[in-house]
C-alpha cells in the first residue's frame, strides 16, 4: 500500500481507464499456467528470463524502451488459444480493476497477434465477450473493447483485419467500440495509417491512436490532422518537447489524452515520476486520464499508478476530483452511465472534504 494520505480516497475514487491492453495483464503466473495447459514452450533456451516465473518479473524491472518490452509481450502472448484463456485473463483483469473501484473499463486487444499464429479472430472475442458479460454482473463495472491493429505489421494487414471487423458486423452490434494502433512507435508514423483511419470514419467508428509515447510531439499532431484521432494513447511528448501550439489545440478540442505514468517510467520514457507532465497538464487544461497500460509488465494497476502520481505530486482532494469528473467525460460510454459515475465521485469526495 502507498503511503500518501489520500490512500484511502485514491482508493475509494470511482474511475475510469482507457489504455489497457487485455494481452498486458497476462501475469507470469498466468503465463506459465497457460503455457503449461497449452503444451507451449516458452523459449527458455534462447533467454533464459523465460526459464521462471521469478526470473521472469525480474526481467521486467529492467526494460530498456517500448521495443525491449514489446518482444516480452508479444511472447508471451502465445501461451492464449482457446477462448477459455481469453476469458480468464479479462476476467481476471477485470475483477482486479473493480476491487480498485474502476467503473468503466475502455480496453484494448491485439487480434493481429492470435490471427497471425492460428487463433481465429471469432474465438479471442468470444472469449472477451463472455467475460465482459460475467464482469458487469459481478462487479457493476461496464467495459468495451477496442480493437488495436499493430504498426509493425503492413498497412494491408490491418486493413483487412479492419474489414473483417467491420464487415462481420463488429462495430454495428457494439461487441467493438473503437479502433486504435499500438506497438513501435518511431519507425511507424501516422501517415502511413491513413486509410486505415479513413475507412473507419467513413464507416463512422471512433478512433484512437498510440501517438507521443517515444514518438516526437510532430506524431500526435499528424494523429490530430492525418488520422482524425479523436483520442491520443500517451501524448506525454507534446508536453515535454514543449510544443505549446499542440498543447493549445488539445486543450481548445478537448481531446482527451490517455496517460499511462509507470509505463512511462518503466519504458524509460522519462526518468522518474518529477518528469511527468502531470502539472502541466492540468496547468493548460488539457483532458486527460490516468491509466495502467500493461500492468502485468509496469508494477502497477490503475490505483498504484493514481498513488505513484499523488507521492510525488501531492494533490488536492479538489485536483483528483476533477482528473477523475475528466475522465468520465471523455469516456466513449452512454450519456446515463457518465451520470451514474459522476453521482458516485460526487459522493466520495463528499466524504472525503
Ligand atoms: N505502451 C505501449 N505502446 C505501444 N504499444 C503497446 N502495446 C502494448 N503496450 C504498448
Ligand atoms: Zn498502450
Amino acid at each position: 500500500m502507498c503511503q500518501t494520505p489520500l490512500h484511502g480516497f485514491l482508493a475509494a475514487l470511482p474511475k475510469c481507464e482507457h489504455h489497457l491492453h487485455l494481452e498486458g495483464t497476462l501475469e507470469p503466473e498466468l503465463l506459465f499456467q497457460l503455457a503449461a495447459k497449452n503444451n507451449i514452450t516458452l523459449p527458455a533456451s534462447k533467454d533464459a528470463a523465460f526459464a521462471s516465473i521469478a526470473s521472469l518479473k525480474d526481467r521486467y524491472q529492467r526494460f530498456q524502451n517500448l521495443d525491449d518490452f514489446l518482444g516480452y509481450y508479444y511472447i508471451a502472448m502465445s501461451a492464449l488459444l482457446d477462448a477459455g484463456d481469453f476469458e480468464a485473463l479479462a476476467y481476471a483483469y477485470f475483477a482486479k480493476a473493480a476491487s480498485q473501484n474502476v467503473r468503466h473499463a475502455e480496453v484494448f486487444f491485439d487480434p493481429q497477434a492470435h490471427t497471425e499464429r492460428g487463433v481465429a479472430f471469432a474465438t479471442v472475442v468470444a472469449g472477451f465477450k463472455r467475460a465482459q458479460a460475467r464482469a458487469t454482473a459481478d462487479f457493476g463495472i461496464t467495459t468495451e473493447l477496442i480493437m488495436c491493429l499493430l504498426k509493425h505489421l503492413p498497412l494491408a494487414e490491418a486493413m483487412s483485419t479492419f474489414a473483417q471487423a467491420r464487415d462481420g458486423g463488429y462495430f454495428k452490434d457494439g461487441t467493438l467500440a473503437a479502433i486504435g494502433m499500438d506497438s513501435s512507435e518511431l519507425p511507424f508514423p501516422p501517415p502511413m495509417w491513413r486509410d486505415l483511419y479513413d475507412a473507419a470514419a467513413a464507416a463512422g467508428i471512433r478512433r484512437t491512436v498510440h501517438a507521443g509515447e517515444e514518438g516526437p510531439a510532430s506524431y500526435m499532431t499528424q494523429a490530430l490532422d492525418i488520422l482524425n484521432a479523436q483520442r491520443i494513447d500517451h501524448g506525454i511528448r507534446a508536453f515535454l518537447d514543449g510544443d505549446e501550439a499542440l498543447v493549445a489545440r488539445l486543450a481548445r478540442e478537448g481531446t482527451l489524452l490517455t496517460a499511462c505514468p509507470l509505463s512511462n517510467i518503466k519504458l524509460q520514457c522519462i526518468s522518474s515520476m518529477k518528469e511527468f507532465p502531470l502539472r502541466k497538464m492540468l496547468d493548460a487544461g488539457v483532458r486527460f486520464s490516468i491509466n495502467s497500460d500493461d500492468p502485468a509488465y509496469f508494477g502497477g494497476y490503475i490505483l498504484e499508478n493514481y498513488c505513484a502520481l499523488q507521492e510525488t505530486f501531492g494533490l488536492s482532494v479538489r485536483e483528483w476530483e476533477g482528473i477523475a469528473k475528466g475522465a468520465v467525460q471523455g469516456s466513449w460510454c452512454a450519456d446515463e452511465r457518465k451520470a451514474e459515475i459522476l453521482a458516485e465521485i460526487e459522493d466520495v469526495v463528499g466524504k472525503w472534504s
